[in-house]
């Protein structure tokens, strides 16, 4: 599989709670790849977690903070990279999610709710409302999600390694092998 990559990155994508962090770092392992998490390179290198960044300095500055590191990670090659949730949101970060393969992790609301319930860690949810919340995000991210090379839809009983060896599996039907000469 990784010959077939060819060095080339991955990316996951996909909604809080999907999974990315998680299934990233054992895909990682699998292909014999570094792993990187947009959102632990922003909270490393600015010293503060990302609910003090979107309290202290709001959401636009953090997107910001995630469009430059995505500028970054993609000068590297043979790299597996969870991204967060929002990073669809913004045109310019699709020209750099275009240089890697693009794996969409599809999680029902239901389960994503179930997973994130007790979770403090994510500003967007601390809602009224939070699973409504989760649904209108998902409703409008769809859209955007939907231009991933891979969709993996996941169910509620695939555990972190079902799903990475899912990916694993999927990747050979978006990439063509070279034919030699
Ligand atoms: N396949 C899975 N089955 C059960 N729990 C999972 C699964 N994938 C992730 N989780 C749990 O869900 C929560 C969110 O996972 P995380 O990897 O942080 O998602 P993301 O990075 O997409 O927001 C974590 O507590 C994680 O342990
Ligand atoms: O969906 C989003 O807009 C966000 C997702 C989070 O990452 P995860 O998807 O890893 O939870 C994090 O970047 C931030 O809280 C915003
Ligand atoms: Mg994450």
């Amino acid at each position: 599989m990784s010959s077939l990559l060819q060095g080339v990155n991955l990316y996951l994508i996909g909604m809080m709670g999907a999974g990315k962090t998680t299934v990233g770092q054992l895909l990682a392992k699998h292909l014999g790849y570094g792993f990187l998490d947009t959102d632990s390179v922003i909270t490393q290198s600015a010293g503060r977690s990302i609910n003090q960044l979107f309290a202290e300095e709001g959401e636009a500055a953090f997107r910001q903070l995630e469009s430059d590191v995505l500028a970054q990670v993609c000068a590297y090659t043979r790299l597996t990279i969870a991204t967060g949730g929002g990073i669809i949101l913004r045109t310019e970060n699709w020209s750099y999610l275009h240089h890697g393969l693009v794996v969409w992790l599809d999680v029902p609301v239901e389960l994503l709710y179930t997973r994130l319930a007790e979770d403090t860690t994510r500003p967007l949810l601390q809602d009224a409302d939070p699973q409504g919340k989760l649904r209108s995000l998902l409703e409008q991210r769809t859209p955007l999600y939907s231009q991933a090379d891979l969709k993996i839809t996941v169910r509620e009983e695939q555990t972190p390694e079902d799903i990475a060896n899912r990916v694993i599996e999927a990747i050979p039907s978006v990439l063509k092998p070279q034919v030699s000469q």
